[in-house]
């Protein structure tokens, strides 16, 4: 039986608003799926490991990197450069594993240019005063960094409309049961259980019509 594609999940919000936290609360509870881990030449947060939140490169490497096509897509966001590896995804995805894309409107573009089954998911906070709160209780970043993303905010959202879910962040739970329903409802679209399911869908209506 041919192996079922895995769903990819494009999931872009302006930054503060817990698309990071929301994607590793759902992965937390499903072992089974997967959020693709970027290039990036952003310098690291405390905390943060190379090849676990993201891929830390110089901008030469990134650029041989675009030059040799590795990119699925690729951007400029907070004046650095990121980008998704275009193997490592098709090669993920051709395990049936589903994935997350934790990436901007430019790259949401792209993948849906490419690959136009991607699931949109964009992710809003309560308001620009809680974004803010959010962005300085993370406690990662200076306020010239903060001050930096929260200009980017609006230009961030005027993209939501390109995508197919909103899920407003006010309540995390609430917002992560709305993540998770999204999620699953495509799981279980029928196109997509055909393969999975369809000797158990067989014997039901042999069953049935006995
Ligand atoms: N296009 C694109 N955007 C990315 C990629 N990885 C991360 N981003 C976006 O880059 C922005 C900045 O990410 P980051 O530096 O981790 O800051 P944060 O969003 O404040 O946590 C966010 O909007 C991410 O979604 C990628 O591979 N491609
Ligand atoms: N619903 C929420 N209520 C309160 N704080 C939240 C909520 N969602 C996320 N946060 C916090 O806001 C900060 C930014 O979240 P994060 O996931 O890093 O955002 P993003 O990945 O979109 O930049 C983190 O400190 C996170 O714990």
């Amino acid at each position: 039986m041919a192996q079922v594609s895995g769903n990819l999940f494009i999931v872009s919000a302006p930054s503060g608003a817990g698309k990071s936290s929301l994607i590793q609360a759902l992965l937390a509870q499903h072992a089974d799926m997967q959020v693709s881990v970027s290039h990036t030449t952003r310098a690291p947060r405390p905390g943060e490991q190379n090849g676990v939140h993201y891929h830390f490169v110089k901008v030469d490497d990134f650029k041989a990197r675009i030059a040799a096509g590795e990119f699925l897509e690729w951007a400029e966001v907070f004046g650095n450069y990121y980008g998704t590896s275009r193997t490592t995804l098709e090669h993920t995805l051709q395990q049936g594993i589903d994935v997350f894309l934790d990436i901007d409107w430019q790259g949401a573009r792209q993948i849906r240019q490419q690959l136009p089954d991607a699931i949109g998911i964009f992710i809003l906070p309560p308001s620009l005063d809680v974004l803010q709160q959010r962005l300085q209780s993370r406690g990662q970043d200076s306020a010239d960094i903060i001050a930096g993303r929260m200009s980017k905010a609006q230009d961030e959202m005027s993209h939501a409309d390109e995508y197919d879910y909103l899920i407003v962040n006010d309540d995390f739970q609430q917002a992560l049961l709305e993540l998770r329903s999204i999620v699953l409802c495509q799981r279980n679209r029928l196109i997509r259980q055909q393969q999975r399911q369809q000797d158990l869908l067989d014997q039901l209506l042999a069953k049935s019509a006995d």
